[in-house]
């Protein structure tokens, strides 16, 4: 059960929580293809995702981020045409082998989407619902957890009068955060973010990325981004794709200010795009 948390704002760019060791490999991506039907839309893809840090993958709409991203939970299961090779492990244990539990890999592995998508219920029963199916609390225990996950989701003070309300009712950028709290209560340790901020206005935008940051203390990051101030703001790590390769990865500073590739150079300059 975690213990209360809350989440204070660091500047962005600080010190690593895992800058005093070398940061270990949390996902580790080898030779990955995937296809839908006989389209490949990911080529020999090999990339390593650090443990604690957020990793932000980049690239022109169409090139792969979003399948890549699929794949770590398994979502892609339920797309009948979506086919792939190769070996994707976390934690040294192969997602992709047909033996995965996938129930217990989406445990592990939480989910964010572009658009925030509470369930049809109230605040509390968003956070608790998969608590309670998966694991064995009392209900002074889940009220607990609830408030610590909408506490380390930074949306506590702004719910904790009205938890009985639905969820529908919270601005946009509450409800993405209500959707981050849902996410990290089941215990994941590592988040994928789809878009996490395109459906919000500046000022939730912010405050969202301030929270990735902050949670890269305790969970490792993925998140696909369109958007190159936010990945320069608020990751460490930055993954870029074309046309379904792997151009360039590695720090987000070496990246942006002084990449390997004429194309990523190109891209995060917004040349292309
Ligand atoms: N379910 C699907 N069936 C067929 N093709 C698909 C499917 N999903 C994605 N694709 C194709 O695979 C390629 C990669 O798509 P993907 O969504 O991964 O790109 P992306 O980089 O995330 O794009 P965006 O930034 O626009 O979200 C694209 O050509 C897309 O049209």
């Amino acid at each position: 059960m975690p213990q209360s948390a809350s989440v204070t704002n660091a500047p962005f760019h600080g010190e690593s929580p895992s800058s005093e060791s070398a940061p270990e490999v949390c996902v580790k991506i080898a030779n990955f293809n995937a296809w839908y039907d006989s389209f490949q839309a990911i080529h020999d893809l090999s990339l390593d995702i650090l443990r604690n840090q957020v990793t932000a993958f980049i690239g022109p709409s169409g090139c792969g981020k979003s399948t890549l991203l699929r794949w770590v939970n398994r979502m892609n299961d339920i797309v009948p045409t979506a086919q792939c090779t190769g070996s994707l492990r976390i934690n040294d244990v192969e997602v992709l082998s047909p033996s995965t539990d996938v129930v217990h890999l989406r445990r592990q592995v939480g989910m964010v989407f572009q658009k925030p998508n509470p369930f049809p219920k109230s605040i509390y029963e968003n956070v608790a619902f998969a608590p309670r199916l998966h694991l064995k609390l009392r209900r002074g225990e889940l009220d607990e957890l609830v408030e610590w996950a909408l506490r380390k989701a930074a949306v506590w003070d702004e719910v904790k009068d009205r938890l009985n309300a639905p969820a529908f009712g919270l601005s946009g950028g509450q409800q993405q955060r209500l959707c981050i709290a849902r996410a990290i209560a089941i215990g994941p340790e590592l988040l994928l973010m789809d878009e996490p901020c395109s459906a919000l206005d500046p000022a939730s935008t912010l405050a969202i990325e301030d929270l990735i940051y902050e949670l890269r203390e305790q969970y490792t990051i993925v998140m696909v981004t369109h958007n190159m101030q936010q990945a320069s703001r608020c990751s460490d790590q930055t993954a870029f794709f074309f046309e379904g390769r792997l151009i360039e990865s590695g720090a987000t500073d070496d990246v942006f200010t002084k990449p390997q590739q004429k194309r990523t150079d190109d891209y995060v300059r917004g040349r292309f795009g």
